[in-house]
């Protein structure tokens, strides 16, 4: 392998987008300025035309060419060498963009318990806000999945014609109320640990772990844990299944913070296309851009229906699913499904991959 050339083609870099004008937010509330951490891969090409946007899901960072290195990267689906690849890491997180943690220039202290609601509606606006400041006038793909799907949803409402091809995975139109109860336990876990409240970092730590371990329930299937958590038989206790859910939130509560996971999931719960449009149904009607919508089969979270009803609804709209046992998450591993899935997309509508 030539690493002088793959280096050259993968032209990644991180920068940050800082508006110092108040973003406004759907709640009437303000932040007083905002930072948005951005990765890009490759270049924009003179016709403005290989823009590739992605939106991270909910514990996501911008570095979508690590968490998704099976679709983006040097001779992957979306190759750099091709494309200008973009993913930011939406506000309200704690991977370099305005957060609970940050700063409040008004006040000289951190946000913490007083930071605003976010909705998916906001993260749109701060993605175009973006777009606008970066001098994008075209956007050739958008793709989202889970919460970032929502956010996909709301910018490519927005959008219009600027947008070509949409990608909504594992996703829906409006969060529903199951959506929202599995949101508010995990809430409920952040609240019961005696830290949160504290004004420190680490408040509300181990209440994410049991968060994420319930969270895990939902992105995984019944069938999933059967294949790789089963204990052997005679086993009394300290089953896999138990060790897999400990393990799973001690490594969120390592890399992710109580406050984020507080405001995005907060932000999970506010999406409705719909709201001040009419209803989703007729907010889906306006969305101008090629769309696939996928789901997976085997998703408890974001029922396979939902997307559908994504498709059903989107004037140019197709869907197609993924069949796994990973469940919901299936969207961010199993690649070489997603890979003919897209792949198909885009030779039935005739843009060019
Ligand atoms: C800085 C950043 O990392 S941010 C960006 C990264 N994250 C994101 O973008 C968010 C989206 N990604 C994700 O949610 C996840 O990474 C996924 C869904 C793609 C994959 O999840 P994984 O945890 O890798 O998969 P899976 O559910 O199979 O679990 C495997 C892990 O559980 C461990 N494990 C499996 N069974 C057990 C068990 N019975 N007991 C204890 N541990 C277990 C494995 O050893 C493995 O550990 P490792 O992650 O340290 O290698
Ligand atoms: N596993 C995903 C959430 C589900 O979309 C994440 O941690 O971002």
């Amino acid at each position: 392998m030539n690493l002088t050339h793959s280096i050259v083609n993968i032209n990644m870099r991180t920068d940050i987008f800082h508006s110092k004008t108040p973003f406004v937010l759907e709640s009437g509330q303000e932040l007083p300025e905002l930072e948005l951490a951005y990765t890009t891969y490759g270049k924009l090409n003179s016709a403005q035309d290989n823009v590739i946007w992605v939106v991270h899901a909910l514990t996501g960072d911008s570095r979508v060419g690590d968490w998704w290195n099976g679709m983006v990267g040097e001779d992957q689906f979306f190759d750099p060498a091709d494309y200008f690849i973009i993913c930011v890491n939406l506000p309200g997180s704690c991977y370099g963009s305005t957060n609970p943690l940050s700063s409040n220039p008004i006040t000289g202290k951190n946000y913490y318990y007083d930071f605003p609601l976010l909705t998916t509606r906001d993260m749109a606006n701060a993605l175009e806000s973006i777009r606008q400041s970066l001098g994008i006038n075209q956007i050739h793909t958008l793709l989202g999945g889970s919460l970032g799907g929502q956010v996909a949803l709301e910018w490519a409402y927005l959008l219009e014609d600027r947008l070509q091809n949409l990608v909504i995975l594992a996703s829906t139109a409006k969060s529903s109320p199951w959506v929202i109860g599995f949101n508010e336990t995990q809430r409920m876990a952040i609240e019961s640990d005696c830290t949160w409240g504290e004004e420190s970092a680490d408040a509300g730590k181990k209440g994410l772990e049991t968060a994420r371990a319930i969270a895990m329930m939902s992105y995984r299937h019944p069938w999933d844990f059967a294949k790789k958590q089963e204990s052997p038989s005679g086993t009394l206790d300290n089953f896999r299944s138990s060790s897999y859910l400990r393990y799973q939130g001690q490594k969120l509560a390592n890399r992710f913070t109580a406050f984020s996971y507080w405001i995005l999931s907060k932000a999970m719960d506010s999406h409705d296309l719909g709201r001040g449009r009419g209803g989703y149904q007729d907010a889906l009607k306006k969305i101008k851009a090629r769309t696939l919508a996928v789901g997976v089969d085997t998703d408890l979270l974001f029922l396979p229906e939902e997307s559908m009803e994504i498709a059903k609804y989107i004037p140019k709209a197709s869907y197609r699913e993924i069949k796994a046992t990973a469940g919901h998450d299936a969207f961010l591993i199993e690649f070489e499904q997603l890979r003919y899935i897209l792949q198909s997309f885009y030779i039935s509508n005739g843009s060019k991959n």
